[in-house]
């Protein structure tokens, strides 16, 4: 079989698991062509991150404090992982190589005072460029060739929508497959940087937050695998975040149209579009824990054969989020208002996640991430107050609650035992839309709301006895 298998930043985080990993990986690779894909160990991004806003305050001292954090954290890894002194000899020199590049690029930064977008996607992407050697390293220790390549070197070329860019899909099939067959016929396997790609100028691009499962199926759909597995710390996806319900559930099966919805709804973090390539070829997914390496996990795939009737299959959420209530009474009858408030939030480049018309036409409520709540406000306050819009009202700091599940469609009471279920632990409700496939129901609550909504559902829906 032709397998990509997408190793989550939590699976690569200690020498033990590394080591697991590439025992793992040597035994799949007996039987099997395979490609690895990997993020940044766990919290690289996050303190690439904190980087750049560092030195967006000129903090330089700051930066640099969070530089020697990671460069510690990957040489001590390094040294625990690696056991023949030659192979981490050569892994500790390109480490170095990469942390020189790290502090002239802060350097740089600073004296430019420029954080753009460009070079943003470029710092971030020292995570991935770190961990794909320490993963190669660790592969060729157990005993198997391997060579780590950043997403640019494989081959994935993007728009230059720095931060979220998408992929040139044709000219990424051609040159992927290219690579990867290559180093099929020479037995060595290939260990792939997600999250980033590079744009046709040949600059560093990224596919925004959890980007490495797109990676993998970006990678997948052009070398026709036969499967894709992402690997993590959880079994698979479950019946909601088990972090928040001790008694959830692992889903055997889901649908790609399912696991579309939970993955816009924040079940597992799986970056949103990581279906799209898989859809077309119809490439079966396994989501599968990369510790209970015996355990299926759960297959996403075009079709169900599963026993699950269950009119409910998750209730995922998505916290820190900005609500936004337009209202303005020259709204009600006038046609194209909504599509002026979504072309001027387009133009800002902001990503609605959820939208409702008042029934009377007089208000339209929005959704936004708290990151794009400011962006959004100001691109409404300048191009359309005083005109279509007379008043926006803004809460911030609230999280969107969802029930995904095709069987809801067509069901009748599912909303009023929501509802019930919601009012009986006194948590107080903004907004409901339901999705017009009738795959989700969704609403908001505050942030602190989330863990009491998220378990009285599970309860009410007795997702705990799903089979
Ligand atoms: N419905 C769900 N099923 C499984 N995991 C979920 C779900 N909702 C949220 N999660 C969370 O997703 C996390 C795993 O995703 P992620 O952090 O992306 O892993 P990785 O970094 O290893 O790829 C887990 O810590 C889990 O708590
Ligand atoms: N390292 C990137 C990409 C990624 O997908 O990470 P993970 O698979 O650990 O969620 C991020 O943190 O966003």
């Amino acid at each position: 079989m032709r397998l990509v298998i997408k190793y989550g930043g939590t699976s690569i985080s200690t020498a033990k698991d590394i080591q697991a990993v590439a025992k793992h990986l040597n035994e799949l690779s007996k039987k099997n062509h395979i490609v690895v894909v990997c993020s940044a160990t766990s919290g690289t991004t996050d303190d690439l991150i904190e980087i750049s806003e560092s030195i967006k305050k000129e903090n330089k001292s700051k930066a640099e404090q969070l530089a020697s954090k990671i460069t510690n954290r990957h040489k001590q890894l390094a040294k625990q992982t690696i056991k023949k002194s030659d192979i981490r000899k050569k892994l500790l020199a390109k480490f170095d190589q990469d942390f020189a590049e790290l502090i002239a690029l802060i350097d740089g930064m600073v004296l430019l005072g420029e954080v753009t977008p460009r070079t943003m996607d470029y710092l971030f992407s020292f995570g991935e460029r770190l961990s794909i050697k320490l993963v190669s390293s660790a592969i060729d220790d157990a005993g198997k060739k391997s060579i780590p390549l950043t997403g640019k070197e494989v081959g994935i070329v993007t728009d230059s929508n720095f931060g979220e860019s998408k992929p040139l899909i044709d000219t990424t099939r051609l040159r992927v497959s290219k690579t990867i067959d290559a180093l099929f016929s020479k037995k060595t396997i290939p260990v792939v940087g997600g999250f980033v790609g590079a744009d046709q100028h040949g600059h560093v691009t990224t596919f925004g937050r959890g980007g490495s499962d797109y990676s993998a199926t970006i990678v997948g759909s052009c070398i026709k695998a036969d499967e894709i597995w992402l690997m993590s710390e959880v079994d698979g996806l479950m019946t909601a975040d088990p972090k928040i319900v001790k008694n959830a559930k692992l889903l055997k099966e889901v649908s790609y149209i399912e696991a579309i919805e939970m993955a816009l709804f924040g079940a597992k973090q799986i970056h949103p579009r990581t279906f799209e390539p898989l859809l077309t070829k119809k490439i079966p997914m396994k989501i599968r824990s990369s510790f209970k390496t015996k355990n299926e996990g759960t297959l996403v795939s075009a079709t169900t054969s599963s026993a699950v009737k269950n009119t409910v299959k998750c209730v995922s959420n998505v916290r820190n989020n900005g609500l936004i209530d337009v209202q303005g009474g020259s709204m009600v009858g006038t046609p194209g208002t909504a599509a002026k408030i979504f072309a001027t939030l387009a133009k800002a480049g902001i990503n609605v996640m959820m939208i409702s018309q008042n029934p009377s036409e007089s208000s339209i409520t929005i959704v936004v991430k708290n990151a794009d709540l400011d962006k959004a406000v100001s691109a409404l306050e300048l191009e359309l107050l005083g005109k279509i819009i007379k008043k926006l009202d803004v809460t911030t700091n609230v999280a969107i609650i969802a029930l995904i599940g095709s069987g809801m469609r067509g069901t009748i009471g599912v909303a009023s035992k929501v509802f019930g279920a919601i009012e009986k632990n006194k948590v107080n409700v903004s907004m409901i839309t339901q999705g017009s496939s009738e795959l989700n129901l969704a609403f908001v609550v505050k942030n602190s709301d989330t863990n009491a909504a998220v378990r009285a559902l599970h309860d009410e829906f007795e997702l705990d006895k799903i089979n």
